[in-house]
């Protein structure tokens, strides 16, 4: 079986790929600190837990942060002895071209939000992923990454306006009744609700005229239904979308060694 592992800078999910489902999804803060041992013992916890007796086979991982990767290889190598596929090293290969100036080191998460958005949708696409920083990705004709744009991610923008005011508290998103706020706190929602619909109507519109043809737009990630919600700003909503990008990438390397 496939763990499928994708680390962003606030959290890292596991799944376990079965060939044709996903049995099962796990998340846990990321931390670079956290060793083989612990992630070996959280995952068998919840596979007990979740009477899931399956044994890991193979191991593809995306990670926003370079540093955890040592010891999630070191995981595989202990308790799954499996060397892992990291998405962005020379030996993981991408089933779509890399289109971006020379020395760039595009996110792994972007490169494999590309590949699943290609296999799903085909080309001409806009990928709008919600996470600590809010990328959009955007896929060509034939699918390879061309590029995107990187925005603050939404509960960041509202981080750093408690962190940078003295008087600004701590704030969940929500969607605010009304735009003119009566208190502190719907102010701050509604600046950055109401301007973060803004940034995805305009950069996607943007996108749209810079690449002067049609242009599909999919949202992934856990915030993306509550913009949705208040506008109709993306055309599908697909919450699996980097963990497929992740068994579509390991599937090709197998097909592809
Ligand atoms: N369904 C959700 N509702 C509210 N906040 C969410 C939801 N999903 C994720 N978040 C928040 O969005 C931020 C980005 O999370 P995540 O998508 O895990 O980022 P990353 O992939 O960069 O680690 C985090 O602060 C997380 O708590
Ligand atoms: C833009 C990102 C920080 C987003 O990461 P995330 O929010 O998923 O943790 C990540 O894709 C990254 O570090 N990118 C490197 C620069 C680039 O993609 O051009
Ligand atoms: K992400």
């Amino acid at each position: 079986m496939l763990l499928t592992i994708d680390c962003g800078n606030t959290n890292t999910a596991f799944a376990i790929w079965d060939g044709s489902i996903f049995v099962a999804n796990w998340r846990c803060a990321t931390q670079h600190q956290r060793t083989a041992d612990e992630y070996y013992t959280w995952l068998r916890t919840l596979m007990n837990l979740n009477n899931i007796d399956v044994a890991i086979t193979d191991v593809i991982i995306s990670s926003t942060v370079p540093r955890v990767v040592f010891n999630l290889r070191v995981l595989c190598d202990r308790y799954f002895s499996t060397r892992p596929y990291v998405v962005g090293k020379p030996e993981t290969k991408l089933p779509v071209g890399v289109r971006v100036d020379a020395g760039t080191q595009v996110g792994p998460d972007r490169l494999v939000n590309t590949v699943a958005g290609f296999g799903r949708h085909g080309g001409d696409l806009i990928i709008v992923d919600f996470g600590t920083a809010t990328t959009f990705d955007v896929a060509d004709t034939d699918g390879a990454y061309i590029g995107g744009v990187i925005a603050p991610g939404v509960n960041l923008s509202l981080e750093a306006l408690h962190m940078a005011a003295a008087a600004l508290p701590h704030v969940d998103i929500t969607q605010p009744q009304r735009v003119v706020g009566t208190n502190t706190v719907a102010c701050m929602q509604s600046g950055v609700f109401w301007g973060y619909v803004g940034l995805i109507k305009e950069i996607t519109a943007r996108i749209r005229a810079e690449r002067d043809r049609p242009m599909k737009v999919i949202a992934t990630g856990g915030l993306a239904p509550l913009f949705q919600q208040a506008e109709d700003l993306f055309d599908t909503y697909e919450d699996d979308l980097t963990m497929h990008g992740l068994t579509v990438i390991h599937s090709y390397n197998k097909e592809n060694p």
